[in-house]
């Protein structure tokens, strides 16, 4: 950088000097440059000269954010204050919660990020940000060009309530029984026929799985299966076409948020070529979903056919109930495909950690299993209302391990016009606030001993049950928290509660994370996580292994 300056200050100096003498003896009739002039321009390019006026910038940019800059009393790192760079570079080259964690240890719950970006790590906070839509998604939401509008994405209070009124219904608990079936099919059911055919070809009857790679096709064969209405079974079949297509559609959908150029001519070309042709493919796909589905009624209604139960339908039926609006064919897809992206990977990813955490801390693993095991038989297949009425401690591993690995990051929130106070500091419209699930989540004021996974802080019967519940931020809250949390309970609580119930879980012999490998904290170490859709184990192939066999 400083050589690059001293060539550029010589050059300019240079150029200066060209100019001015061809200037003084340029042709007869042009005035020539003043003297003086010419003496003041010279210094002022020299190089010296030039690094002196950097500094005295650079230094008037410090004293004002140290001293006169709105955030100038909020906590936070100097070099958060100065520029953006240090915080993009972190996120590109770390995990984004590993980091604000770690940051809110050093500043406190309100920190400055950015030099127009604050991070809010409490609670209490973080409920009043999300509570109303006066706090709007961040503007990158809205750079996104290639899809219509959608619950996920607008920046629109008014088509983010009237989406999810009509969505909203498919994801309930009543939309839900009547989509258990499928679930349980595409889900748990697919998932222990792979397990069952593992061990029973394993020497020993021991078979070594990944459970991050079969979680993972696993969910995205549950939304498939419900989103497009066909039988989708990528975790039996090894077809990973839609998985593909959710994996690029979201690359395009960051991209564009993030570097608003990739729209722009010859950047969207190039991305086109890349990412552009699966993302057709996939919305084609979505259509010829609906194209299908809705002969497939032409013909039910003639022969009275029940319709049927996924979220396609619903969503094809859904209404908004306060004007009759329905959605149109394109927003059916496009809200189906944000599911997918939104619902998928995130879901998945939370089972995994809720494994992972369960093999680091054996006695929790123990008594759940005990308790699983007193309440049904071997071969029983566990629906998520039973699991519901006798498992309590599993719903507070999961609840627990949401806590301890979400797999949400930062929301970003737009502070409105006039500003807002957060701990006694004025932060003006127009600035960013990052929302930090994962700092809320290991926040010591609301959550004693924070690092340690203690499902006993969820359990029904814990008095701190309901604040605890209240204060879990994984699945954002208000009026945009995540309309698919019944969905998670009822995909996690179903798939532990089944394999659990079939299968010993042991740790191959040279797992890196155990309950053998402690931090410094005392407690066993967790696996390191990376930002991804959702923030996945960094190291999946090495660290996500299990030896699965079947219970006596
Ligand atoms: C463990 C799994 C999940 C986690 C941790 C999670 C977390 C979140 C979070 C933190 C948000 C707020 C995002 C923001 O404000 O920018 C959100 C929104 C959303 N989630 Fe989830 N989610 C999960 C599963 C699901 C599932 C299964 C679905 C769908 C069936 C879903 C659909 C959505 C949608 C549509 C939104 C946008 C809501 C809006 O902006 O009004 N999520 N989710």
């Amino acid at each position: 950088m400083a050589r690059m300056f001293w060539l550029f200050a010589n050059y300019m100096g240079h150029m200066l000097r060209t100019l001015t003498l061809s200037a003084n003896n340029g042709p007869a009739g042009l005035p020539p440059l003043s003297q003086r002039l010419y003496d003041a321009l010279t210094m002022l390019l020299r190089p010296t000269t030039l690094l002196l006026l950097a500094t005295c910038y650079v230094v008037y940019r410090i004293v004002y954010k140290l001293a006169f800059s709105p955030l100038c009393r909020v906590p936070g790192p100097l070099r958060a204050r100065v520029s953006s760079l240090p915080s993009l570079l972190e996120c590109l080259t770390q995990c984004t919660n590993d980091v604000m964690v770690r940051d809110s240890r050093l500043y406190g719950s309100l920190f400055v990020m950015e030099p127009k970006k604050v991070a809010v790590c409490d609670v209490e906070d973080c409920r009043t940000i999300l509570g109303s839509h006066a706090f709007a998604k961040a503007e990158l939401y809205g750079n996104v060009d290639f899809m219509e509008p959608n619950i996920f994405l607008t920046r629109d209070a008014k088509l983010n309530s009237q989406r999810r009124r009509q969505i909203g219904p498919a994801l309930n608990k009543a939309g839900l029984r009547r989509m258990e079936p499928t679930i349980l099919a595409a889900g748990v059911q697919q998932l222990m026929s792979r397990w069952d055919s593992c061990v029973h070809q394993a020497a020993g009857a021991r078979a070594q799985v990944n459970y991050y790679s079969d979680m993972t096709l696993m969910s995205f064969d549950i939304i498939a299966s419900l989103g497009f209405g066909m039988e989708h079974r990528s975790l039996t079949t090894g077809d990973r076409t839609i998985g593909d297509w959710v994996e690029k559609t979201f690359a395009l959908m960051i991209l564009q948020m993030v570097v608003p150029a990739v729209k722009w001519w010859p950047l969207r070309r190039i991305v086109g070529a890349v990412l552009g042709k699966h993302v057709d493919a996939f919305f084609a796909f979505g259509k010829q979903a609906i194209e299908r589905r809705k002969l497939a009624l032409a013909t039910a209604s003639a022969s009275a056919e029940p319709r049927p139960n996924d979220i396609l339908q619903q969503f094809i039926d859904a209404e908004d109930p306060l004007n009759r609006i329905k959605m149109t064919s394109s927003q059916v897809i496009t809200e189906t495909i944000m599911i997918m992206l939104s619902g998928a990977d995130t879901t998945s990813t939370s089972l995994a950690w809720t494994i992972h955490l369960l093999m680091l801390y054996p006695e929790h693993r123990q008594a759940l299993v005990e308790q699983i095991r007193a309440a049904f038989g071997r071969d029983q297949l566990i629906t998520y209302e039973m699991a519901r009425e006798h498992l309590p401690l599993l719903e507070a591993c999961i609840f627990e391990s949401l806590r301890v690995c979400p797999v949400s990051t930062n929301l970003p929130r737009v502070v409105p016009k006039g500003g807002v106070t957060l701990q006694g500091h004025f932060i003006p419209g127009g600035y960013t606030l990052a929302v930090s699930t994962a700092a809320c989540n290991y926040n010591p004021q609301y959550w004693p001993d924070p690092a340690r996974f203690d499902p006993a802080r969820f359990l029904r019967s814990n008095p701190d049950y309901d604040t605890n519940r209240h204060n879990l931020m994984t699945l954002s809250s208000g009026v945009r928290s995540c309309p698919g949390h019944q969905l998670v309970m009822v995909e996690m609580m179903t798939t532990l509660a089944n394999i659990l119930n079939r299968y010993d879980l042991e740790l191959p012999a040279d797992a890196h994370y155990g309950p053998h490998n402690l931090g410094a904290d005392g407690l066993p170490t967790v696996m390191p996580r990376t930002n991804h859709i959702a923030m996945i184990p960094k190291h999946p192939e090495r660290d996500c292994s299990v030896v699965v066999s079947m219970r006596p």
